[in-house]
C-alpha cells in the first residue's frame, strides 16, 4: 500500500546530488553536452586574449609609434573575435541538441509516469501539483542544463586563470583584487539565497492564483447561479494584492544586488588605477602592464557577479529535480507483475468476486468487506446500495482501477492480478457515471480504448447508446469537442460515454449507473437497445433508478461494504425489507414496485 506523503519537507530539498538523476537524461547527449562547454570554455579564453594583446600593443608598436608593428595585433584581435562569436554560435547550436532533447525526454519519461501511476496516487496529487513539474520545473531544469550548469564550469575556470593572469601580471595589486572579490561572492551568494526564496514565493502564489482561475472558470455556473460573483473576485483580488507585494519584494532585493554588483567594481577599478599609476611610476608595472590590467579585470566581473546567480540556478534546478523525482519514483502499485503472459478469456467470460476486501490507503477502516459475487457469463448483475455504501469502489476493482487489498476478483477463473494490463482493459470496459470525454474528434473519443473499431462498430455502439445524435453534429463523427465535452449536454456525453463503453462488445461491461443523466424518454429507449448488448456480455450495473435495475437478472444489494443480499428483483422486493426501503426513498419507486 502506498502511504508516502505527497510533498516532502522542503529542508529534504535542494541537494546537488538530486542534480545527479539527471545522468541516465544526459547519458544520451554527453557529445553535444561536452560540445556545449568546450565551446563555452574556449570563447570565455578568447575573449581573454584581447586584454593581452592590448597590453602587448601599448608597450610595444604604441610606446614605439611603430604604425607597421600594429597590424599583426589588430589582426589577431579580430581572429579571436571571431572566434568568440563563432564559438557564441556553436554553444548555442549545441545546447539546443542537448537540454531540449533531455527536456523532451524527461517530460515523456514524467508524462508516461502518470499515465501508468495507480489512481489511488491520482486521488492524492492535486492537478495543479502534477502541472507545476510537469511545465515550470521541467523548464527549470534545461535552462540550467543548457546554461546555469554550462556556466558555472565555465566562470570558475574562468575566475581561476584570470586571478592567476593577475597574479602574474602584478602581484600585489592581483592579490588586493582577489581579496576584493571575496565580499562580492560572500554578499552574492547570501542575497541571492534570499531572492531565491522570494522568487519560490512569487511561484506559489501565481500557482494558487493559476487555482483559482481555473476552478473558478469550470465552476462559472454555480458562481453565478449562486450570485458569488463578487466574493469569488475578492478573494482573488486579495491573492493578487499579495502577489504584487511578494513580486515587489523580489524587484527591491535584485535592485539591491545589482546595486552593490555595480558599486564594487566602480570602487576596485579606482583603485587598481591608484595602485596601478604608483607601480608605473616606480617601474615595478608598464603602462601595457596597467591598461591590460583594468582590461582583464573587466571580463573577470560577470564570472564573479554570476556565481551566486548560477549557484541559485544550480539550486532550484536540484529542487526541480527532487520535485520530480517525488512522481517518477511514485511506486507503481498496479502494474503487470514481470513475465504475465496473455490468459484465455471467453466472451462472454464469467466475474467472480471472492471474499473482495478493499481499503482506501490511510483510510482506517475497509469500505469492502468479503464481499462474494459470482455472475455468469452473459449475465446481467443488478448493483443496489445506499450512497456511500462502495458500490463505483466494487466496479473499480474489476478493471484494477485500484487493486484488491483482500481476496481476488477472477475474470473466467483468472485473478485479474495475473492478466496484463492491456489484456484485462480490452476484456473489461467501463462507462462511468461522471462521463469525461476528451478535446478530441467524437470518433476519437468512441475508439479511445479500441482504435481498431470499424465504421459498422461504431454505428451499432451509437445506435444501442441512442447516441445517434452525432451525425447531425457540424461535422459528423469527425466534429471535436469542446474542453472536456462541455459544449455536449451531461445526456449527451453520457451516451456518448456508454457508445464508448460498449464498442466491440467487451467480454465483461461495467456501467457505473450509466443513465442517470437521461430524461425518461431517452433512458427508455437506451435500455431498449442495451438489453441486445447485455444479452452478449456479462454485466455488472450500478443501478439507482428502477428501470435500471429491471435490465438486470439479478440483483445484489450492498451495505455498508458487504453483499447482504441476491436474487432477483422480485425476490429481494418480496424478502428483504432493507431492499425495499432503499427502493421505497424513490417515490416514483415505490409506485412501480410495490
Ligand atoms: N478515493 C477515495 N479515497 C478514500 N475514500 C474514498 C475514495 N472514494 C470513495 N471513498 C469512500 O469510500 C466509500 C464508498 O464510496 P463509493 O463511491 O464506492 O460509494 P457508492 O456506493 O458508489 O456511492 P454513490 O452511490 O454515492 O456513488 C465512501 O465512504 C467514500 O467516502
Amino acid at each position: 500500500m502506498d502511504t508516502d506523503p505527497p510533498h516532502p519537507p522542503p529542508a529534504e530539498r535542494g541537494r546537488l546530488s538530486a542534480l545527479l538523476r539527471l545522468r541516465p537524461y544526459a547519458r544520451p547527449y554527453r557529445g553535444w553536452l561536452v560540445l556545449t562547454v568546450a565551446s563555452a570554455m574556449l570563447a570565455s579564453l578568447a575573449q581573454l586574449a584581447v586584454p593581452l594583446i592590448i597590453q602587448r600593443v601599448v608597450d610595444g608598436p604604441l610606446a614605439d609609434g611603430d604604425r607597421a608593428g600594429l597590424i599583426p595585433y589588430v589582426g589577431l584581435a579580430l581572429v579571436f573575435g571571431v572566434a568568440e562569436a563563432a564559438l557564441f554560435f556553436v554553444r548555442r547550436w549545441a545546447m539546443n541538441h542537448s537540454s531540449l532533447r533531455l527536456e523532451r525526454d524527461l517530460r515523456d519519461a514524467l508524462y508516461q509516469r502518470l499515465q501508468r501511476l495507480p489512481v489511488s496516487f491520482h486521488d492524492r496529487w492535486s492537478s495543479g501539483q502534477l502541472l507545476s513539474r510537469a511545465t515550470s520545473d521541467m523548464s527549470t531544469i534545461r535552462r540550467f542544463v543548457g546554461f546555469g550548469g554550462v556556466f558555472l564550469l565555465v566562470n570558475l575556470v574562468t575566475c581561476a586563470v584570470v586571478l592567476a593572469l593577475l597574479l602574474l601580471t602584478y602581484w600585489p595589486l592581483g592579490l588586493a583584487v582577489l581579496l576584493t572579490t571575496v565580499p562580492l561572492t560572500v554578499v552574492g551568494l547570501r542575497w541571492e539565497k534570499r531572492y531565491n526564496a522570494e522568487s519560490r514565493l512569487v511561484q506559489d502564489e501565481q500557482g494558487e492564483l493559476a487555482t483559482d482561475v481555473e476552478e473558478s472558470v469550470q465552476g462559472i455556473r454555480v458562481v453565478k447561479s449562486l450570485g458569488r460573483s463578487g466574493l469569488v473576485f475578492d478573494r482573488y483580488d486579495r491573492k493578487a494584492v499579495r502577489l504584487r507585494s511578494l513580486q515587489l519584494q523580489k524587484v527591491r532585493t535584485l535592485a539591491l544586488l545589482w546595486c552593490v554588483f555595480e558599486f564594487h567594481p566602480q570602487v576596485t577599478r579606482a583603485l587598481i588605477l591608484v595602485g596601478g599609476s604608483l607601480a608605473v611610476g616606480t617601474g615595478a608595472l608598464t603602462v601595457g602592464g596597467l591598461v591590460g590590467f583594468v582590461a582583464l579585470f573587466t571580463v573577470l566581473l560577470w564570472p564573479i557577479l554570476s556565481i551566486g546567480f548560477l549557484l541559485a540556478q544550480a539550486q532550484e534546478a536540484a529542487s526541480a529535480c527532487d520535485r520530480i523525482g517525488e512522481l517518477l519514483d511514485a511506486p507503481l502499485t498496479v502494474a503487470d507483475r514481470p513475465g504475465l503472459e496473455p490468459a484465455d478469456v471467453g466472451s462472454p467470460a464469467r466475474l467472480r468476486f471472492e471474499d473482495v476486501g478493499f481499503t482506501y490507503p490511510g483510510a482506517d477502516r475497509p469500505v469492502l468487506d468479503g464481499v462474494d459475487l459470482d455472475l455468469a457469463p452473459g449475465e446481467t448483475v443488478a448493483l443496489v446500495g445506499a450512497t456511500g455504501s462502495g458500490k463505483t469502489t466494487l466496479t473499480a476493482l474489476v478493471g484494477r482501477l485500484y487493486d484488491v487489498t483482500a481476496g481476488r476478483v477472477t475474470v473466467d477463473g483468472v485473478d485479474v492480478r495475473d492478466l496484463p494490463l492491456a489484456q484485462l482493459r480490452s476484456v473489461v470496459a467501463v462507462a462511468f457515471e461522471d462521463a469525461t470525454l476528451f478535446s478530441m474528434s467524437v470518433r476519437e473519443n468512441l475508439t479511445l480504448g479500441r482504435p481498431d473499431a470499424g465504421d459498422d462498430d461504431v454505428d451499432e455502439a451509437l445506435r444501442v447508446a441512442q447516441a445517434e445524435f452525432v451525425h447531425d453534429l457540424p461535422w459528423g463523427l469527425a466534429t471535436r469537442i469542446g474542453e472536456q465535452g462541455l459544449s455536449l449536454s451531461g445526456g449527451q456525453r453520457q451516451r456518448l460515454a456508454l457508445a464508448r463503453a460498449v464498442l466491440g462488445r467487451p467480454s465483461v461491461l461495467v456501467l457505473d449507473d450509466p443513465l442517470s443523466a437521461l430524461d425518461v424518454h431517452t433512458e427508455s429507449l437506451v435500455e431498449a437497445a442495451l438489453r441486445s448488448v447485455l444479452a452478449g456480455t456479462t454485466a455488472l450495473v450500478v443501478a439507482h433508478r428502477p428501470s435500471t435495475v429491471l435490465l438486470a437478472d439479478r440483483v445484489a444489494l450492498l451495505q455498508e461494504g458487504r453483499i447482504t443480499a441476491v436474487g432477483t428483483h422480485s425476490e429481494l422486493l418480496a424478502e428483504v425489507p432493507a431492499y425495499r426501503d432503499l427502493l421505497a426513498q424513490d417515490s416514483e419507486l415505490s409506485g412501480a414496485f410495490s
